[in-house]
């Protein structure tokens, strides 16, 4: 199944340096981690924002749900998911 997913990051401005700094690079494992294993399919950053619109191709919903609530970064994060279903114009 696939959604594309629309996560919008909003740290808080007094959040501990160190703190920042270990939960964007959990993040950034965490996210190459799926990439690799093929249920990520896209990450693209949304230009000019601290926010990116992905594409996930899991097996459920459930499984989608699961994946984002284990981002390091999901506390902070506004969520925005959409179920995506074949465009007929669509030439691949
Ligand atoms: O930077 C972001 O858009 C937030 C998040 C999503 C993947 C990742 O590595 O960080």
């Amino acid at each position: 199944m696939l959604f594309a997913v629309q996560m919008t990051v909003n740290l808080p401005p007094g959040m501990d340096p160190e703190v920042r700094a270990s939960t964007i690079a959990a993040e950034k494992e965490y996210a190459q981690r799926l990439q690799c294993a093929g249920e990520w399919l896209h990450l693209w950053r949304c230009a000019g924002r601290y926010s990116n619109l992905s594409v996930f191709d899991v097996v459920d919903n459930d499984r989608l749900n699961d994946i984002l609530w284990g981002l390091p970064l999901f506390p902070y994060m506004d969520v925005t998911v959409t179920a995506l279903a074949r465009h007929p114009s669509a030439v691949r």
